[in-house]
Order: structure tokens, then C-alpha cells, then sequence
């Protein structure tokens, strides 16, 4: 194995693509429900070799009080400059603000983890430019649960991917009806022109498995339902896999489950734990 030579940097903060540093210095832009969340776990249960070193926001004195409800002693920043403060920068962003921020920060070679994954699939030359510039980003799993088995299948012959999405309504900008109501059908891509903030699930999939164009989705709003329901099927030479799953939607904000903030703080812990479980 080649030396890497006395000056290399082993620490976490290296790996992430970060400074020399010790402790990974992360950086959260939006302090909504799943920036919250992400901000509570780092300031009371992240790891040795982790710390909430700012926050960014459209008002950076709205971000400063919210820093300081919870007790955090970081920075609070305006949005672009939140990348100079961190070596990893966690995107909570809704979609439209998350295009600007990863379009700012694909080239400067550090770690992006962002939630608002149609915004992805929506513009591919944002990951083509980010392998070119050596910037690793990390697509959480987020609320979906089986990309470990898809990117493992899609190692053979991938042949199809669906995932089916419902929500009660007020998951979905309060879209009410008397009885479960078909309100899209098509791929992937389509889907997260139209429902940017509901099918990131199916943009992560997509990422995974077979692009934008072969994920086939179906967004249903069900008024019956508690619970955010995504049922996924998997199809490949070497497996069939159906998956249900039932996430509690967050109380700050019923479109996105509870679980998506905890992928988040587990793809953090995962940056400075050195063993690792799961593809
Ligand atoms: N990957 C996944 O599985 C999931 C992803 N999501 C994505 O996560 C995003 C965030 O979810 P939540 O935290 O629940 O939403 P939220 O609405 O509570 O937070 C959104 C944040 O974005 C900020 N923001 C919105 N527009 C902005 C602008 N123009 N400029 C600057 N900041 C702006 C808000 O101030 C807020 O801090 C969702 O919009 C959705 O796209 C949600 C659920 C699951
Ligand atoms: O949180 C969920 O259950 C799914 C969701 O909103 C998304 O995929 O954008």
C-alpha cells in the first residue's frame, strides 16, 4: 500500500473532506423541523469528534435566537457563507432554497448531507460537478428504508422499482377527500417536479437504483391514515423485495417523518464511528 506520508491527515475532519482539525466542525442550513432535530441530537448526544459548529438561515438573527433557545454556543450565519464554518454541511433546506445552496457548494470539496434529494435527481449536473471537484455527498436514506438491498441488487440486473406514497392530508398541503384519492402517477423524475417536498423518498430511491425516469410512483392522499405509508417494491434477478413502511409524521411539520431527521444524525454519527453495519 502506498505511504500516504507523514503530513497526511487521518481525522475525521480529513475524511470528511474538512480541515485538520480533530472534531468535524457541522454546519446546518435551515433550522426548520428537520434542521431542529438534527441541531438537539449534535448539542446532546453527538459522538466524540462531532460538534454543531453553525447555522444558516435566509435571516441570520431568526437563526441566532433559535441557537440560543437551544442552548448552542455556534455560529449563526447567512447561507452562503455557511460553507466557510463547517467541514460538513447538513442541507435541511425546503427544496427551492436547498438548488441555490448545493449549486454554491458542489466545487468546494467537503461533505454535503442534503434532505431536499428531488432537488438532485432534478439536476444531475450538480453531483457531475461535485465528483469533479472531489465534494463527497451523502444521500441520507432520509424517510425510506431498503436502499442498502437496492444498491446491492442494482448491482445485477435491476428490473423494477416502485414506490407507492400516501399520506394523510395534511401531509400533502391539506389535499382533502372523502376516501383514499389518487394524486399522481408516473416516474420519479415527474414526480419531484410536482411534489418536491413529498417524494424525496422516490428521488433517493431513483438515485439508487434506476434514475429518474424508470422509478415508477404513486402519490396517494388518505384521509383514513395516521401515518406517512410508503410501500416499495424491488425487482431483480437476484431478489424480490416488498417493504412497508409507517412513519409518524413530525408534529412541527406533518410532510416530513420523524425519521428523516434521525437518518440524518445517524449519517453524522456514521462520519467518526469506525464501525459501521450495513451496506
Ligand atoms: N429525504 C427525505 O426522506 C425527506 C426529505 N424531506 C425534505 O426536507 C425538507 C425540509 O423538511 P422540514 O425540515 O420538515 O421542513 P421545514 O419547512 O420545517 O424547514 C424548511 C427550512 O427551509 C427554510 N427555507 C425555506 N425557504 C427558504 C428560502 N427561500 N431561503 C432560505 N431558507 C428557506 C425554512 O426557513 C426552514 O428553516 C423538505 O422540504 C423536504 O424537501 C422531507 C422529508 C423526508
Ligand atoms: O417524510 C416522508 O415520509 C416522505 C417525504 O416527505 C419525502 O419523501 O419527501
Amino acid at each position: 500500500m502506498p505511504d500516504a506520508g507523514p503530513r497526511a491527515d487521518r481525522s475525521p475532519a480529513a475524511a470528511a473532506g474538512g480541515g485538520s482539525a480533530a472534531t468535524l466542525a457541522v454546519g446546518i442550513a435551515g433550522l426548520g423541523n428537520i434542521g431542529l432535530d438534527v441541531a438537539r441530537w449534535l448539542l446532546a448526544h453527538a459522538p466524540a469528534g462531532l460538534r454543531l459548529a453553525a447555522a444558516g438561515g435566509r435571516d441570520p438573527a431568526a437563526v441566532a435566537e433559535r441557537l440560543v433557545s437551544l442552548g448552542a454556543r455556534a455560529r449563526a450565519v447567512a447561507l452562503p457563507e455557511l460553507i466557510e464554518h463547517c467541514d460538513v454541511l447538513v442541507d435541511c433546506l425546503s427544496p427551492e432554497a436547498s438548488a441555490d445552496l448545493l449549486d454554491a457548494c458542489v466545487e468546494r470539496g467537503k461533505t454535503i448531507v442534503p434532505v431536499s434529494v428531488c432537488v438532485l435527481l432534478l439536476n444531475p449536473g450538480l453531483l457531475e460537478r461535485a465528483k469533479r471537484s472531489g465534494t463527497r455527498v451523502i444521500v441520507p436514506s432520509g424517510a425510506v428504508a431498503g436502499l442498502d438491498a437496492l444498491r446491492a441488487a442494482a448491482i445485477g440486473e435491476l428490473r423494477a422499482v416502485r414506490v407507492k406514497t400516501s399520506k394523510p392530508p395534511a401531509g400533502l398541503d391539506g389535499q382533502a377527500a372523502a376516501g383514499p384519492q389518487q394524486l399522481f402517477a408516473g416516474n420519479a423524475l415527474d414526480a419531484c417536479r410536482a411534489w418536491p417536498r413529498n417524494v424525496n423518498i422516490a428521488a433517493t430511491l431513483a438515485l439508487a437504483g434506476l434514475g429518474g425516469e424508470r422509478t415508477e410512483v404513486q402519490i396517494w392522499g388518505d384521509p383514513a391514515l395516521a401515518r406517512n405509508v410508503h410501500e416499495i417494491e424491488i425487482d431483480s434477478d437476484a431478489t424480490s423485495i416488498r417493504i412497508r413502511i409507517e412513519n409518524r409524521p413530525s408534529a412541527a411539520n406533518p410532510r416530513s417523518s420523524a425519521l428523516t431527521a434521525q437518518s440524518v444524525c445517524e449519517v453524522l454519527r456514521g462520519l467518526v464511528e469506525p464501525v459501521r453495519v450495513g451496506t
